[in-house]
């Protein structure tokens, strides 16, 4: 995923990074590959000159804060005017569970908007709510039976016009009065018309007729310039579209365009499309984003936080490990070292790959849930910790009335330490290797005692 804007801009960042002295004729020339990098991947160059001069701006005149040399400032400030760029904190879909919603999803033909449809009522399935798709392409053939296959697989139902008779507006309304248990009605449209004024005029009555909770716009990631095109013509035509789903990032597509797509009519990139199946749409997170497009995780940013951890991990753990222990006890002195960097989830998006490679609940894993385990352990015997395999349902309640907890959640601690443990052998040594940063060290000093 936007493998090549990403490399081009981490090379110029080396620049900084091997430099003996870092000068203002430095700072300018790295400024001007990564000027070029951003234009060469469509952003817009407006805004690329804006974000150039306030780098410029801000590494020339600002002083690095405590703990950051000058080097590793830059670096800093490179990477959050690119988060700035592309929205800074993630935007979610705001869904009224009391109220019904419609959502309308606008784009060209073959950018992925069926498909995308299906997704999101699957991302809305899992937020527990009630959503229903509504088929209102009646340009393509074939959009029907498509949006029928994928909400069979989700069990979501569906309404439509197979027969190609009625208007979009007329199905839309039908699936609304259809589809009444339902909460969020997911409308497809269609992507193409006779001629495009056609397709733009179409939108603009079903937004007028619907009055949509939200107008998303799909993208094709693979597209260049044209993205920044269609959002325009779009924009112009429906006026308010609330957000931006950018498809097709699982492949090797530069993804610039969705990025000037976003600068042109200023509204956010929400969710991307990971895949072809129902389940690969994920939410949009500009901060993993640019760290995974740099290919440096968010390390930097955790120097200070790491610092002083990296003095405190424990030899005796590191050895434990190394041998291929890891019982409970080595799970808790983790869990302390872990509970002083901040929220589980933000220190795993941090570290390339381990993100990916981490069950989903060991990522969840809140401050308190962390104080819960560690009261849970307290109330085990020294054998049960070194040996958690021993630990049977008799056992498990007696942990729980011990601890004054249910035994689900021993039973939810023995399935964490038992996922951490397959995260923790499942992680490759190449991986751990190309770690970068104080984060790195710290996996391998973990992994491999270097
Ligand atoms: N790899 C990958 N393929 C995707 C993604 N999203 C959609 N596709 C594929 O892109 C193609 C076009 O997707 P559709 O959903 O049919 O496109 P559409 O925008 O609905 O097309 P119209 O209905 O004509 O407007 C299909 O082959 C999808 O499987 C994605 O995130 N990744």
């Amino acid at each position: 995923m936007l493998d090549k804007l990403g490399q081009n801009i981490s090379t110029a960042l080396n620049k900084i990074k091997s430099a003996t002295l870092v000068d203002k004729k430095l700072i300018k020339e790295v400024i001007k590959d990564i000027q070029k990098a951003l234009i060469q991947s469509d952003v817009n160059v407006k805004l690329v000159l804006k974000m150039s001069k306030d780098i410029e701006k801000k590494a020339i005149e600002e002083n690095p804060p405590k703990g950051l040399t000058k080097k590793e400032h830059i670096i800093q400030i490179v990477y959050n005017e690119l988060v700035q760029l592309i929205g800074n904190e993630p935007q979610k879909l705001d869904l009224d569970p009391s109220k019904k919603s419609i959502i309308l999803l606008v784009g060209i033909q073959g950018s992925g908007k069926t498909t995308s449809s299906a997704k999101l009522a699957r991302l809305i399935q899992k937020r527990g709510l009630k959503p229903a798709l509504i088929a209102a392409d009646v340009y393509r053939p074939a959009a029907y039976k498509q949006l029928q296959q994928l909400a069979e697989k989700i069990n979501v139902p569906l309404y439509g016009d197979e027969t190609r008779t009625k208007t979009p507006i007329e199905i839309a309304k039908d699936g609304l009065n259809k589809l009444k248990k339902a909460d969020v009605f997911i409308i497809d449209t269609a992507g193409r018309h006779k001629e495009e004024s056609g397709l733009l005029t179409e939108m603009k009555e079903l937004k007028d007729e619907l009055n949509p909770k939200e107008i998303v716009l799909v993208i094709d990631g693979t597209l260049g310039q044209q993205a920044k095109n269609q959002a325009k013509a779009f924009k112009d035509a429906v006026e308010d579209i609330g957000s931006i789903l950018v498809t097709k990032l699982d492949g090797s597509a530069k993804g610039g365009g969705a990025l000037s797509a976003v600068a042109e009519i200023n509204a956010p990139i929400k969710f991307i499309g990971t895949g072809e199946g129902v389940d690969d749409l994920e939410t949009f997170e500009p901060k993993k984003f640019i760290s995974r497009l740099l290919g440096m995780g968010d390390l930097d940013s955790l120097l200070e936080k790491t610092d002083d951890i990296v003095e405190e991990a424990n030899e005796e753990d590191i050895e434990a490990i190394l041998k291929g222990k890891f019982t409970l006890v080595e799970l808790y002195s983790q869990l302390e070292t872990i509970s002083k960097m901040g929220p589980m989830k933000q220190i795993l998006s941090m570290i390339p790959g381990m993100g990916a490679s981490m069950p989903k609940e060991a990522a969840s894993l809140t401050e308190q849930k962390l104080k819960r385990y560690k009261i849970l352990m307290d109330s085990m015997t020294e054998e049960e910790k070194e040996n958690p395999e021993l630990i049977k349902t008799s056992r498990m309640q007696r942990i729980a009335r011990g601890a004054g907890a249910k035994q689900e959640e021993v039973k939810e601690l023995l399935k964490y330490y038992q996922t951490t443990k397959n995260a923790f052998s499942n992680l490759k040594r190449g991986k751990m290797l190309k770690m970068g940063g104080q984060m790195g060290k710290i996996m391998r000093q973990i992994m491999y005692k270097e």
